[in-house]
């Protein structure tokens, strides 16, 4: 029997063992507890620790951002959540039973309760897109009348009815996609776990993705884990985030709170990135260390949460009187507050320029003094 991770099976699976009573409505869908996992050395390569000490739990229905750059333990994190690898040490609960405690046709039963996506969407390119969508019920042994009515049920679900008999060369990325979550829901699991299943799409196609995991997890109820490395990703799609680092959950919460005051090292970087702190060219090409005779002090201004983002230059000119010049200006909203970064460029010397970051840290907002511009 084939062991693909996305095949599904069409009835729910009946624990044979399950941890926690059933009915335990708070019984969350995913649980880490103390999960380690170190690959073992191999040749001249040394112990590779991929990730330490996890423990958090994934409730059911909710969508999951796990965050983390290259190398931190995403793709760990997801074969160990399906199964593919066992722990070092801990366990991975999902739906109840120990996924890292199954082995044979027991395990490849859980596995079937969770569907991937992936980043190149892993279609057979000798099938078309009915039956790519069609193959893990195959293998569950479905009949064919019920296959066909499942397929064009889940057809309409990804809105490409009119793709039925194309072949994914045919398709887009972005229908494609659309393929590969069909195929990843076709039995119906409980959780459905995507492995950056948008790095490989434009901006416009991510969202229209982003849209239908979101329809799906409202009207399937669906618990979607969403492992990437972009944090648009996360602040379109997902309430709660979980950043990893080196192996590690370094933050974790809801995402507007974590990605408003951000603390560790690496969200605080995820944030910048997205946010384009970085100071546009015609002005780096212009900054100086030193303070000019004539000329403006150039402060960068982190908004990070607060409300008040929106008047804050204009308060600040008034109050202190200063010609304030906005030299750039990226403002994002998460959760309702103002995220971003202004870049402010401020006359009249040392003394104004003091004056200003005195005002913006009195209103606990962080600047940082950039230079000197003519
Ligand atoms: N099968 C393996 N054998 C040995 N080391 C591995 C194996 N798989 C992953 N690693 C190592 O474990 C660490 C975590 O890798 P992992 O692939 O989980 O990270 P990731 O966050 O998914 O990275 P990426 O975004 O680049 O895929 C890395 O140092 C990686 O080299």
């Amino acid at each position: 029997m084939n062991a693909h991770p996305y095949v599904g099976i069409a009835e729910p699976i009946r624990p044979t063992e399950p941890v926690v009573p059933a009915g335990r409505v708070a019984e969350p869908m995913v649980r880490f507890e103390g999960l380690s996992k170190v690959y073992p050395a191999y040749r001249d390569k040394p112990d590779v620790e991929a990730l330490k000490d996890i423990d958090f739990a994934i409730a059911r229905g909710s969508i999951t951002g796990v965050i983390g750059r290259s190398g931190a333990g995403k793709s760990s994190l997801v074969r160990l959540i399906n199964g593919l690898e066992k722990p070092t040490a801990g366990r991975v609960i999902v739906d109840g039973r120990d996924i890292s405690a199954l082995r044979g046709q027991p395990l490849r039963l859980a596995q079937r309760s969770i569907g991937m996506i992936f980043q190149h969407f892993n279609l057979l390119s000798s099938r078309t897109a009915a039956d790519n969508i069609a193959l893990p019920l195959e293998i569950a042994g479905w009949s064919k009348a019920d296959i066909r009515a499942r397929v064009s049920e889940l057809l309409d679900l990804v809105d490409i009815a009119d793709k039925h008999d194309r072949y994914p060369s045919e398709l887009s990325g972005g229908q494609k996609q659309r393929i590969g979550i069909a195929r990843a829901l076709a039995t119906r699991p409980n959780v459905l776990l995507s492995d950056e299943a948008t790095s490989a799409l434009d901006p416009q196609t991510t969202r229209a993705i982003l849209d239908l995991l979101a329809n799906i997890n409202r009207e399937l109820g669906v618990t979607i884990i969403l492992i990437t490395h972009e944090m648009s990703v996360v602040r379109q799609l997902a309430k709660e985030v979980v950043v990893i680092d080196d192996g590690r959950v370094v933050e974790r919460g809801h995402v507007a709170d974590i990605f408003t005051h951000p603390r560790h090292p690496t969200t605080q970087a995820f944030l910048s990135e997205a946010l384009g702190d970085a100071v546009p060219v015609s002005l780096a090409s212009r900054l100086v260390p030193a303070p000019l005779s004539v000329g403006q002090a150039v402060i960068r201004v982190q908004l990070r949460g607060t409300d008040a983002g929106d008047t804050l230059v204009a308060r600040l000119a008034r109050e202190l009187s200063i010609d304030v010049a906005l030299l750039s200006a990226r403002i994002d909203e998460i959760g309702g507050q103002h995220v971003g970064s202004l870049i402010l460029g401020i006359p009249g010397g040392e003394a104004a320029a003091r004056q200003t970051v005195a005002y913006l840290a009195q209103h606990h907002v962080s600047s940082e003094r950039l230079g000197y511009v003519s």
